[in-house]
């Protein structure tokens, strides 16, 4: 099936004002696709509006105007449909301290209507690691034991969509690894995945398509592979055989040196080719040693995004 996992379209929320401030528009006027079977990344800073986002799509948070509609279910129309293809692993430590993994998930599945004969419980506790603490207490689990809880949580009604909301802020290596096998597993499974995460090396290994959130809007949505491209500055770093006396110049081309004596070239790729950067290396007499090129990262192109509003 080819299609959109979400369609959302003109969502507002407005918080009503607290004391001695007025309304907070959070979210203003978004529209946002995301199609099935992506890996999804919603970025914003802090404050941009991302965990409202989720927040509405969970059915947590009542939005103020606009549509929302979850694997082709209107959430106003169908809130019990649009529900049941969503689920979602928050991300406080929201977890009730007497119950067992195995309990806590037979809990969920009977809020979500899934007959005991289709629980999965125990499959769910191997796949996120807790299988051998299936009868402990909650408040006996440690931190990285109750994300992956968490995890299992969202899972119990084998939801189309899964929304991972900061999952791996202070975690882990190991729980990282854990929860991004998941995350690749579900997957290939065929189950669409949302994440929202301020480690941007993070979204660029795992999403297929982001989109950037800055203060209620969306300021781009597009596939990793172009937002990367939006920024066109290379840096050429070469090393030379003995000090350079001259830096090379050209047009395009900001060169500095560092103090351990290496020239660095920044240059945009479309105006200016890396053999004309070589050609002004040797033209000023330098011998090249090593040489190393970098491209841009998310982070250069989420600055870009969001530093001028
Ligand atoms: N219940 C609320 N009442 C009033 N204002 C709120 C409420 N929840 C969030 N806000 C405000 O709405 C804006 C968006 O918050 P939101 O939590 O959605 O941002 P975020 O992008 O998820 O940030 P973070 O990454 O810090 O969680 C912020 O200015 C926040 O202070």
């Amino acid at each position: 099936m080819t299609g959109n996992a979400i369609e959302i379209n003109g969502l507002r929320k407005t918080y009503a004002g607290q004391k001695g401030t007025g309304p907070k528009e959070a979210l203003k006027d978004i529209d946002l696709t995301i199609p099935q079977g992506s890996v999804f990344g919603l970025l914003g800073p802090n404050g941009a509006g991302k965990s409202t986002l989720i927040n509405i799509l969970a059915g947590l948070v009542v939005k103020t105007a606009g549509q929302v509609r979850i694997w082709g279910f209107d959430q106003d129309v169908n809130p019990r449909q649009s529900r049941a293809a969503i689920g979602v692993m928050p991300q406080e430590l929201n977890l009730d301290p007497f119950f067992t993994p195995r309990a806590a998930l037979e809990v969920q599945a009977g809020l979500y209507g899934v007959p005991k004969s289709q629980r999965r419980s125990d499959e769910i506790l191997a796949l996120v690691g807790l299988e051998d603490k299936a009868e402990a207490y909650a408040r006996t689990l440690s931190g990285g034991m109750r994300r992956r809880l968490l995890l299992a949580k969202a899972l119990v009604h084998s939801p189309h969509i899964l929304v991972l909301d900061e999952p791996t802020a202070g975690v882990d290596i190991e729980l990282r690894q854990m929860l991004w096998a998941n995350v690749r597993k579900l997957n290939e499974q065929g189950m669409t995945i949302i994440l929202t995460t301020h480690y941007l090396e993070e979204a660029e290994e795992m999403c297929d398509e982001i989109a950037i959130i800055n203060n209620g809007e969306k300021v781009a949505q597009d596939s990793t592979a172009n937002l990367l491209g939006r920024i066109d500055r290379k840096t050429m770093v070469i090393h030379p055989a003995s000090a350079a006396e001259t830096l090379p110049s050209g047009p395009g081309m900001t060169v500095t040196k560092r103090a351990d004596g290496a020239i660095v070239i920044t240059y945009r790729a479309a105006d200016t080719p890396a053999e004309a950067v070589l050609d002004a290396v040797h033209a000023a007499g330098i011998s090249i040693r090593d040489v190393k090129t970098a491209e841009a990262d998310l982070e250069e192109v989420f600055l870009e995004l969001t530093r001028s509003r």
